[in-house]
């Protein structure tokens, strides 16, 4: 191969890169040797190597230069999950990612890799050691996950081998780890504001979640092609997670305690807490044009406190060689250490 093509194979676009996973995506891509360029709605951060292109991805003609030349287009872009903003996330979610997919297939992008979500079979109920073969949820909980379903739809749909354009959806769970802006962030805030004290439901629900720096290690190593990509066996979507099924509230109570806060322990029952939450997100709705006020126990918030949700990502270890390379316990640690001003008393 000469240095030309070696060049061309190792360009690629991290699209929503100045995001938390984004960001963790360039650094480690830069790191493996690839010339990377960022297109997000803002420039996050300065790195050597990066170049970024700043727009709005639903405008096609703002996306195509920074998807010139590139062999894989990563996309990583979403509205935030805590925003209640309907057709923002129709806008983004569903009409960008067309748009995205339209821009790839003229820029001659081979292998487009989206970032989806575990939540798009989530409806509130417990799930338990899922496999990717569950359906879609049918009453998707909120905007963001009815929108992640239409998104990752769209961009599966659009896997083309015969033309060379390669389509793949990662599905993590609850990413944290250094920089994460959400889990995290909320569990301090509702800390600091006295809101943690209480179990919602019962206490032995178990998750999976996904520690970002191992998640993206693996991820940046290029695994994300799927071996078994041909025209039989196109559309795929990937459970990915640290694959270490931890009880929901012993995983926050361990953040909250590494960082000198109190574990929860009063218990409230999940129907009452669930029922204001609807309330309330309710209330927000109908009093927005008068005053806007956003709940911290939103329905979708509470679903997730009160039931199993783990997922299998035995998929991705067979078909994509994916091993979470850092323990649970060392991840909590990792996290722990990594947000000092967020400790109680600093
Ligand atoms: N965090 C989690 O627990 C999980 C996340 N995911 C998915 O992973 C992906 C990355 O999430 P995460 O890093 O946490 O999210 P972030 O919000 O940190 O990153 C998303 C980035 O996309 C940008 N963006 C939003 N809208 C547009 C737009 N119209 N055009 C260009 N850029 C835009 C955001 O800018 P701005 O901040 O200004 O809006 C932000 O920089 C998302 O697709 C999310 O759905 C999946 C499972 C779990
Ligand atoms: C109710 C309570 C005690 C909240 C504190 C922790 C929560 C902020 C997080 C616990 C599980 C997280 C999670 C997400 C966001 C933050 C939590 C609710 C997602 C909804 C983010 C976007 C996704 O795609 C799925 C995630 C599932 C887990």
């Amino acid at each position: 191969m000469n240095s030309g093509v070696r060049e061309v194979c190792k360009r690629c676009t991290v699209i929503g890169g100045s995001g938390f996973l984004g960001r963790h995506l360039v650094e480690k891509l830069l790191e493996r040797g690839y010339i990377v360029s960022v297109f997000d709605i803002l420039q996050g951060f300065e790195l050597p190597g990066v170049t970024f292109h700043v727009g709005d991805l639903c405008d096609r003609q703002a996306l195509l230069p920074a998807l010139q030349g590139a062999s894989v287009v990563f996309h990583c872009a979403s509205p935030s999950p805590a925003s209640d903003d309907r057709a923002l996330f129709h806008r983004v979610n569903v009409e960008g990612t067309r748009t995205v997919l339209q821009a790839c297939r003229e820029a001659g992008v081979q292998r487009l890799v989206l970032t989806s979500s575990a939540s798009v079979v989530f409806e509130g109920t417990d799930i338990k050691n899922a496999s990717e073969d569950l359906p879609y949820a049918r009453r998707p909980i909120d905007y963001y996950t009815e929108t992640k379903i239409q998104q990752e739809k769209l961009v599966l749909e659009a896997c083309d081998p015969g033309r060379g354009f390669l389509t793949v959806a990662i599905r993590p769970h609850g990413i944290f780890g250094p920089r994460d802006p959400q889990l995290v962030p909320i569990l301090v805030d509702s800390a600091r504001r006295g809101k943690m004290k209480f179990i919602i439901g019962f206490t032995l629900n178990m998750i999976t979640l996904a520690y970002s720096p191992a998640l993206l290690s693996w991820r940046a190593e290029g695994r994300v092609r799927p071996r078994e990509l041909t025209p039989s066996c196109p559309r795929q979507a990937y459970h990915i997670t640290n694959d270490e099924p931890v009880r929901f509230w012993e995983f926050l109570s361990r953040l909250l305690v590494g960082l000198g806060y109190e574990a929860p322990r009063y218990h409230l029952p999940y129907r009452l807490v669930y029922g204001l939450a609807l309330l309330l997100w309710l209330l927000a709705v109908l009093l927005r044009p008068l005053l806007t006020f956003r709940p911290t126990f939103t329905p979708m918030r509470v679903a997730l406190a009160g039931t199993h949700h783990y997922y299998s990502c035995a998929r991705a270890k067979q078909e994509l060689g994916y091993r979470p390379l850092v323990s649970l316990e060392e991840a909590i640690t990792q996290t722990v250490r990594s947000y000092p001003h967020l400790r109680l008393g600093a």
